[in-house]
Order: C-alpha cells, then structure tokens, then sequence
C-alpha cells in the first residue's frame, strides 16, 4: 500500500516521557532553517488534512503540539514564510524546500499559545510517537480513492491508532471547554 507515512508505516517506535525536545531541519542541503524545541511534543498524531506538511510520497502528516515559548528559530530565519495569512495556524515553511517549521495561532482559539510542529524533522530520537490519526477522511479530498479509505484505517489501527476524522476527543473536549466558557454556558 501507499505511504501512510515513514514513522507510521512499518509500527510505531515509542518516545521517551522525559524527552527533552531538540532540533529541527527544514529539508535545504545548504543553509537549513534550523527550529529549537525545548520541551517534548505533546498530543502528537497522524493528520489527513489538506494543510498539514507530509514528506513526499506520504498520506499524512505527523504532527504535534509545543508550547510557543519553547520554540525559537535558531538559524535562516529569513527563509520563513507563511503559508496561508489567512489560515487559523500560521504555517512558518522553509521559502525554498516548501517545509512546514512551525505553525502558530495567533487570534482568539483554544490552542492559542501551542506551535503545531513536525518532530520528524529533528534527528534526534525520544520524540512522544503518534497518538492518534485526525482527519482521515479528508485524504479523499486530495485525490486518495474513497473505494480504499477502510485499508487506510485498518493499517492505522494495526499499529495502534485510533482514527478521527476531526481531532480526538480530548481535542475536541478541551475546543467545546474553551467555547463554552467563552459564551458564559459553563
Ligand atoms: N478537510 C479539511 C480540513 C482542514 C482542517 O480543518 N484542518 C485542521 C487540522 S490541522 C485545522 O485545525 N486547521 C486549522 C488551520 O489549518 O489553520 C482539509 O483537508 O483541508
Ligand atoms: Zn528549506
Ligand atoms: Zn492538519
């Protein structure tokens, strides 16, 4: 079957809970981008969506959370551009190899304070591994044969992931949470 994704495809390889966060590298084979991460991602998982950064070849994208005061842009800044002014996360991608560094939200929301980043990209190991796959269905948006969703969703749950096709959960608790607070009903 396709690439559902490398850190995916063949099981999951399971961090380590005192992971102390690292580096990550856009793709450019000179003059990186280079993003340090001083903590751990948290909440990390497989998303299907349109938006997200995949490697090539890949279904999904593997992404997670940090918190935005943990993340510094250490080198080639200059680089950086925004994906999409407009989108909810601020996508930060590399302008010459087109890879995602971080994602940051900067209007009202309940993740606000959370950079949306890709551990793949560090070459450092003990990464928290996906916990979850988001937006499954929306890879049929992109092209991907909806006759052949249900292998899709069978691979992920042969390695351990439960599927969504909006965010977990926990997720979706912890948005309804911020909402409800917002207009008063909690
Ligand atoms: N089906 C849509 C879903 C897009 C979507 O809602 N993505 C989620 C998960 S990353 C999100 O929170 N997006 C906010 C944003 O992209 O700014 C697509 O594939 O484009
Ligand atoms: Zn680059
Ligand atoms: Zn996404």
């Amino acid at each position: 079957m396709t690439s559902l994704h490398p850190l995916i495809d063949s099981g999951l390889t399971v961090g380590s809970a005192d992971h102390p966060g690292g580096t990550l590298y856009c793709k450019c084979a000179s003059d990186p981008v280079e993003v340090t991460l001083s903590s751990n991602v948290a909440h990390n998982h497989a998303c299907g969506c349109s938006k997200c950064w995949k490697p090539a070849g890949a279904l999904f994208s593997v992404v997670g959370v940090v918190p935005r005061d943990s993340v510094s842009v250490t080198a080639n800044e200059s680089k950086l551009r925004v994906v999409d002014p407009k989108a909810t996360i601020q996508r930060h991608a590399c302008s010459e190899c087109g890879t995602h560094l971080y994602g940051r939200i900067e209007v009202d929301h309940a993740f606000k304070g959370l950079d949306f980043v890709h551990p793949e990209l560090s070459p450092e190991a003990g990464w928290q591994e996906p916990q979850f796959a988001a937006f499954v269905s929306s890879i049929i948006e992109q092209g991907f044969d909806p006759a052949q969703i249900g292998g899709v969703r069978d691979k992920l749950h042969a390695v351990g992931l439960e599927t969504y096709d909006c965010l977990s959960p926990t997720l979706m608790d912890v948005i309804a949470t911020y909402t409800a607070k917002k207009s008063g009903a909690l």
